[in-house]
């Protein structure tokens, strides 16, 4: 069985909410590790990056890029550990922050690989550019970023240039796109399943073409769990909520399934914020959304 390495990544930087930098802790105190030791993993917590604080820094003069130097310089640090740990054969388990650190998890990958499908589980698209984004806010730019769309300073992370073949990349549980983001979707040949499909085809069907999507003939799946992909009923303690999601249920057939694929190889938890969150209910959703992607069953 694979050892688990976790890396909490505590970064608000890519959005406008403060309160997303305590997700890594958030997600832990929801007993993470231990859960995932009930299941047989070695697991080992490698603590968190540094992070700059916001208020301590200038927000930077481009307004179509906040925080793009300090951005710039997290994701750099987490791609050269996230390819460490998979160069010794370890599984990462990446807790966000925002979900702008998937830029440098997907770098880190893409040291070992080019050819990781990656399943985008998430309400939106992350496929903005700094022509198209209407918030300034780099997590709504990851998914572009890591296909070679964006600023040079972070489609250049790890020295390559497009990380990802489109054609191996799958959003799901989306419902909540910016009209020229979905040019780009349609133009850089992502697929998409938006929530309609989900309705109609039904999660599993959905997943079952996922896993072909971003598995077959590539060297694994990476998935970019994204919170807010889940329902606010479910999933409250995130800063872009939009209604209409993902069931609990959907969302455990998806990790089933994904589990039962044997595919994942790096996993992203991301847009977690306790401030705007009761009880920690999100993060303990996430924990267990993550113990279903390790094998969890009822019997
Ligand atoms: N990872 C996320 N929650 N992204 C939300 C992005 C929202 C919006 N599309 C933007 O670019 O500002
Ligand atoms: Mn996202
Ligand atoms: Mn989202």
């Amino acid at each position: 069985m694979q050892e688990l390495r976790i890396i909490g990544v505590p970064s608000d930087l890519g959005q406008r909410r403060r309160g997303v930098d305590m997700g890594p802790s958030a997600i832990r105190y929801a007993g993470l590790s231990m859960k995932l030791e009930t299941l047989g993993y070695t697991v080992k917590d490698l603590g968190n990056i540094n992070v700059p604080t916001p208020e301590m820094q200038d927000d930077g003069a481009d307004n179509r890029l906040r925080f793009l130097r300090e951005v710039t310089e997290v994701s750099k640090e987490l791609c050269s550990i996230v390819s460490r740990v998979v160069d010794e054969g370890y599984i990462p388990i990446i807790l966000g922050g925002d979900h702008s650190i998937a830029i440098g998890s997907v770098a880190g990958m893409a040291q070992k690989s080019k050819n990781y499908g990656v399943i985008w589980f998430d309400a939106h698209g992350d496929m903005n550019t700094p022509e198209t984004t209407p918030s300034g806010n780099i997590h709504g730019m990851p998914l572009a970023i890591s296909l070679g769309y964006g600023h040079d300073d972070l489609v250049g992370i790890g020295g390559v240039k497009g990380k990802l073949k489109p054609e191996n990349v799958v959003l799901v549980g989306i419902r909540s796109i910016d009209r020229d983001e979905a040019t780009l979707i349609k133009e850089a040949g992502v697929h998409c399943y938006t929530m309609a499909e989900v309705d109609r085809l039904g999660m599993a069907q959905v997943m079952k073409e996922a896993i072909e999507i971003a598995g077959n003939g590539t060297d694994g799946i990476h998935l970019s769990l994204d919170l807010d992909a889940l329902d606010p009923m479910f999933a409250p303690g995130v800063g872009t909520p939009v209604n209409g999601g993902v069931t609990y249920r959907e969302g455990h057939l998806a990790m089933e399934m994904l589990a039962d694929s044997d595919k994942v190889v790096s996993v992203d938890v991301v847009e977690v914020n306790p401030i705007l969150d009761t009880h920690n209910q999100t993060a303990v959703m996430a924990v267990e959304l993550v113990e279903s992607l390790f094998g969890k069953t009822t019997l």
